[in-house]
């Protein structure tokens, strides 16, 4: 199902245009990595899609009931605490008392929030960044729109972060996000729209192979011609012991190792999983 569609959409900040004639469509269950270099436009586009700014040209179709959006900016100098602004925030949203008292538990818990009682002013950078993005899963979402999410937050709350975002998105909240460093990008993202000279293209996503070394014994002549078809032959060589190795993408590991033992051979040693 089409969650957002955009079609022939321009956005300009006063006369200039930032985002060309874009038209792209989301569908439930994704998870979408917006790459692109500074300034060409990702706040902006996500913006568009939250609607906080609206299109100077084309059309913005919306089939989404709850939408979460965490800015690339958390909220600065609030004199509010932290649940106080949660709380307004999620008023706004139309949760009644119950709700968010339950919600605001189960969010401090997972994003390890233990200030809700102070002022957000005098919060750290990723405590802040953590309000903001408790505030985007208030409703739960079923369409989650993250700027610089990792943003300000440490290590051990970055790979927090990524953790409960994949299970969000097993539980088919469509995601999208711009993020700089790769750890979203690569562990998170089946698709990439990159922007680019004012447009948004889809981008490739960079499959990197990983691959296993297989050490055997056996009649090469009878396994051979059955393992070519999954090995690049021209990484076999010939071990002292009279055995052979060969390196194979790991994908296909198995079924090597199949058509080695099926053909009589054994399997000496198989390397865990590398790049090569
Ligand atoms: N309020 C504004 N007034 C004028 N220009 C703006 C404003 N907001 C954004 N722009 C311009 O719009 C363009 C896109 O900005 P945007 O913040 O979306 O880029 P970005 O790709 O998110 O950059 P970064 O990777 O640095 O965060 C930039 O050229 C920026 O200067």
């Amino acid at each position: 199902m089409r969650m957002i569609e955009l079609k022939d959409v321009d956005v300009k900040i006063g006369d200039q245009v930032i985002l060309n004639n874009v038209s792209i469509s989301l569908k439930e269950k994704e998870c979408v990595a917006v790459i692109g270099e500074n300034g060409t436009g990702k706040s902006l586009f996500l913006k568009l899609l939250a609607g906080v700014v609206s299109p100077t040209k084309g059309q913005v179709r919306r089939d989404i009931k709850k939408y979460g959006y965490a800015p690339e900016i958390p909220p600065k100098s609030l004199h509010f605490t932290a649940k106080e602004y949660l709380t307004h925030m999620g008023r706004i949203e139309g949760m009644n008392r119950e709700e968010l008292e339950n919600r605001l538990t189960l969010l401090f818990k997972q994003f390890n929030f233990n200030f809700h009682q102070d002022y957000i002013y005098k919060l750290s950078k990723g405590n802040k960044q953590k309000i903001n993005l408790m505030q985007s899963l208030l409703r739960e979402p079923s369409i989650l729109l993250l700027d610089e999410p990792l943003s300000g937050l440490d290590p051990h709350s970055q790979e927090n972060l990524l953790q409960y975002l994949k299970q969000l998105k097993e539980k088919k909240t469509t995601i999208l996000f711009t993020c700089h460093e790769g750890l979203l990008k690569e562990n998170l993202a089946d698709r990439i729209l990159l922007i680019e000279n004012k447009e948004v293209k889809e981008g490739e996503m960079k499959t990197e192979k990983s691959y296993r070394t297989v050490q055997f014994s056996g009649n090469l002549d009878e396994i051979s011609p059955l393992i070519n078809k999954t090995v690049d032959m021209q990484t076999l060589r010939r071990l002292q012991d009279g055995g052979y190795e060969v390196n194979v993408e790991a994908t296909n590991s198995d079924k090597l190792l199949l058509t080695i033992i099926n053909q009589g051979g054994k399997i000496k040693f198989l390397s865990k999983k590398s790049r090569i």
